[in-house]
Formats: structure tokens, C-alpha cells, sequence
């Protein structure tokens, strides 16, 4: 049955987009199920109350135990991966999003403030997986564009999600190099011209091209891509670009 996908934030609207375009179109052909619930729908007091003082002092405030621990109960079941956005978690990368694919139910658990008791990722951490991961070396002010990121990521790995699958395996890094540059009409735009090679029909020489592209960029940009590609992804004549 289809990946089923819930979050947990107390501001819900920032979800929305996930119903729009070609994620809501998935959601509505049934390739994926996304719900998402309102935090503070598991307050009990009057002010509705999802944060206190941090223990230790320091700014900001924290995000309350009990609360996300009634949240998780009852969202989580037995089949839960439980993914928590942090500055402070491992790297998400294209790995972890075919990882997630995978799966058969993710909760995003979508912190604000300072972030969340971390006693709620210890006591989930009892019954399920519990992965606290970042998705990138800045800092935002909460976890929801970072679950709107990942969840894009994991759903456009989904059968039928895109139109044409191919491109999925072809996207950067599915070879662990970067997307070289792509060009379409019209061949002249502003005194700027299309490379040749693209033009010429040659399929062998196109896809060279490409790659010698791929891998000038790779190392132009991300040099800390080539280091860590498996032994052997790189023949002589890569190795001359
Ligand atoms: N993932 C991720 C994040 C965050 C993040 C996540 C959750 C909270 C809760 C309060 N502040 C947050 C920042 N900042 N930068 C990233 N790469």
C-alpha cells in the first residue's frame, strides 16, 4: 500500500503547498497519503501551551515533553520511522531520501523555538526508529520548510509520482556527480549560442559531452563529491577532465 506520510507542527498552513502541483495530483491518484495535525490539538490548557523555559537558562524557550509525547502516541503506530528536522542532525542527503521511500509510514515531527525536549525523541526512540536529520549547513526558524523539502525529495522517488521515472535516476547525484548544463530553444538567445555537440545527432558524443561536463562542474563545485564516489565510478579518461 502507498508510502503514508504524517506531520506534526503547530502551523499547519506551512504544509499546504504539499497539496499543490504534481505532490497533490500523487496524493489524490493515491501513490501517497499525507496528513498533517495540528500540534496544539493536544494541549489541554486554556492557553494552549506547547513551549516552557529551558532548564539551564539560556534564550529562547523549548518545546514541552508531554505534549509531543501525546501527539506521537497517538500518530505513531507500529510501522512508524519517526524523522525529526534539526541544525543539529545528520546530513539528509539523496541517500536518505531513497531510503524514505521505502518505508511504509513517516512522521515528521516539526519543531519550533529552540527545538523539542529531547526526553520526546529518547521515549520514541523505545518503539521505533527515530532519525534526527538536517537538511543543510544554514538555519531556519523551524522545521516545516525542511519537511516540505524532504518530503518532495521522497515522494518524487515514488512509482508513478513523475511523469517520466528515468529522469529520477538521472538527476544529480543519482551518479554521485552534479547535473552539467541543459539548453533548449531557440539556438541563438542573445548572442548566446547552444553547444554544438548538443545539435550534432551523435548520441555517443552527446552523452561524453555530458559527462565531461558533469564531472568539470562536480569538481568545480563540489570537489567534496568526487572524494567520496565508489572505487572504480571514475575511468582514464574522466580522470583527464
Ligand atoms: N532540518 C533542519 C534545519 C533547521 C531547523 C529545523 C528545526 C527547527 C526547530 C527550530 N528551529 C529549527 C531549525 N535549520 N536548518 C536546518 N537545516
Amino acid at each position: 500500500q502507498p508510502l503514508r506520510i504524517d506531520v506534526i507542527t503547530i502551523f499547519p498552513e506551512y504544509l499546504e503547498p504539499l497539496r499543490a502541483a504534481l505532490l497533490g495530483r500523487a496524493i489524490e491518484r493515491g501513490l501517497l497519503e499525507v496528513g498533517v495535525h495540528d500540534l496544539r490539538d493536544w494541549t489541554h490548557d486554556v492557553h494552549r501551551a506547547v513551549d516552557d523555559a529551558p532548564y539551564g537558562g539560556g534564550p529562547g524557550m523549548v518545546m514541552k515533553p508531554q505534549v509531543w509525547g501525546e501527539a506521537l502516541d497517538d500518530v505513531c503506530g507500529e510501522h512508524t520511522r519517526l524523522v525529526v528536522p534539526t541544525p543539529a542532525g545528520r546530513p539528509f542527503t539523496q541517500e536518505t531520501a531513497r531510503e524514505y521511500a521505502t518505508e511504509r509510514h513517516l512522521v515528521f515531527a516539526c519543531g519550533r523555538y529552540e527545538g523539542i525536549d529531547q526526553r520526546v525523541m529518547v521515549d520514541a526512540a523505545r518503539r521505533m526508529p527515530v532519525d534526527e536529520v538536517s537538511i543543510g549547513d544554514f538555519v531556519l526558524v523551524g522545521g516545516e520548510v525542511a519537511v516540505l523539502a524532504m518530503v518532495e525529495a521522497v515522494a518524487r522517488l515514488l512509482p508513478g509520482v513523475l511523469g517520466n521515472p528515468v529522469s529520477a535516476e538521472q538527476d544529480s547525484f543519482s551518479d554521485g556527480l552534479l547535473e552539467g548544463p541543459s539548453y533548449t530553444r531557440p539556438e541563438v538567445w542573445r548572442g548566446l549560442t547552444v553547444p554544438s555537440v548538443l545539435r550534432s545527432g551523435n548520441h555517443a558524443l552527446i552523452d561524453r559531452w555530458r559527462r565531461d561536463e558533469s564531472l568539470a562542474r562536480t569538481f568545480h563545485r563540489r570537489p567534496d563529491l568526487l572524494e567520496r564516489l565508489p572505487e572504480g565510478s571514475l575511468d582514464e579518461r574522466d580522470r583527464e577532465v
